[in-house]
């Protein structure tokens, strides 16, 4: 009932010790925080905050118009109403260095587990789009090591991202994940992969977690748990993919109320009324006033 029962700084230890443990771990995107409910209902290790998503909720391009208000706004709204660690997207940190440093702080008061910074330009892209920039290794240095060094939380993982791959290929990128490593990164997220020996050749090169975004549409194939944990990747996220689903689903209905004035055809395929008062946990809350959930429900 609420928010989670779970502290952050614990939410980070468990973070630590899940990840040392070496299995994989499933972050799918949520893309609002009753989404974050259902993936911690269905058993997944942990929840994604991504920046795609935040800015496609507000109706814009994921080209970096997001601020850190409106970003750590929405990431405590969604890290709070789960018990399972949040990774949020913090872009190109928001800025310089020191801007960075204030990113981090930020992003921890609001209760999040991890989050990654990478080493684009600004405007910045779709990491799996063509034509994107990134900065020099001096200034992709520099962030790493403002993001680990402005933490409060040891536990709070710095996760460092790097788009240089679709730009001067694998070899750029094993040579930048660990300049990002020796900076202070926890974590690499290799963005743009495009098979699974190329995420074996970064899991060779560094000694920390690494990432494997599987997002639709992208560059690469959508491998399953299997395959990535077979070559070492230890967490997964599905950034967008609950977002796709849900708008998939929301323009099917739509288009079946234009066509027939009703949505009677759709209300099999609906989330049920008796389902989503269950994942708000309705019922508990008669613990405050025990006329609060006196009804029935229809299911
Ligand atoms: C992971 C990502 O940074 C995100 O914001 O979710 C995006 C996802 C996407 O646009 O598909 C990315 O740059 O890969
Ligand atoms: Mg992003």
């Amino acid at each position: 009932m609420l928010y989670a029962s779970t502290p952050a700084h614990e939410k980070r230890r468990l973070f630590r010790e899940r990840l040392a443990a070496g299995e994989l771990l499933r972050f799918p995107g949520a893309f609002n925080p009753l989404s974050a409910k259902l993936i911690q209902d269905k058993g997944f290790e942990g929840v994604y905050i991504s920046g795609a998503v935040i800015s496609a909720d507000l109706g814009l391009p994921d080209i970096g118009l997001t601020t850190l208000t409106e970003v750590a706004t929405r990431a405590q709204q969604i890290a709070r109403m789960t018990e399972l660690p949040a990774l949020v997207d913090a872009d190109t940190g928001f800025g310089e260095p020191m801007n960075v440093a204030r990113t981090v702080q930020t992003l921890e008061d609001a209760g999040v587990a991890g989050l990654h910074i990478e080493d684009q330009v600004n405007p910045k892209r779709c990491g799996h789009l063509d034509g994107k920039a990134v900065v020099d290794e001096d200034t992709a240095i520099k962030r790493i090591r403002a993001a680990a060094d402005a933490r409060r939380d040891p536990n709070l993982l710095i996760m460092a991202r790097t788009d240089i791959r679709g730009i001067d290929g694998l070899q750029a990128a094993i040579d930048r994940s660990k300049q990002l490593v020796d900076a202070g990164a926890d974590a690499i997220f290799p963005e743009a992969m495009t098979s699974l020996e190329e995420f074996e050749a970064v899991r060779n090169a560094v000694d920390v977690p690494i990432l494997a975004n599987m997002t639709e549409f992208g560059k690469s194939e959508l491998f399953t748990n299997e395959q990535l944990a077979n070559v070492g990747v230890n967490i997964v996220i599905y950034p967008v993919s609950l977002l796709r689903l849900a708008m998939g689903a929301a323009e099917r209905g739509l288009d079946t109320l234009v066509a027939g004035g009703t949505l009677q055809p759709e209300v099999g395929s609906m989330q049920t009324r008796a389902r989503l008062y269950e994942l708000l946990d309705y019922e508990a809350y008669n613990s405050f006033d025990s006329s609060i959930y006196n009804f029935k429900v229809q299911s």
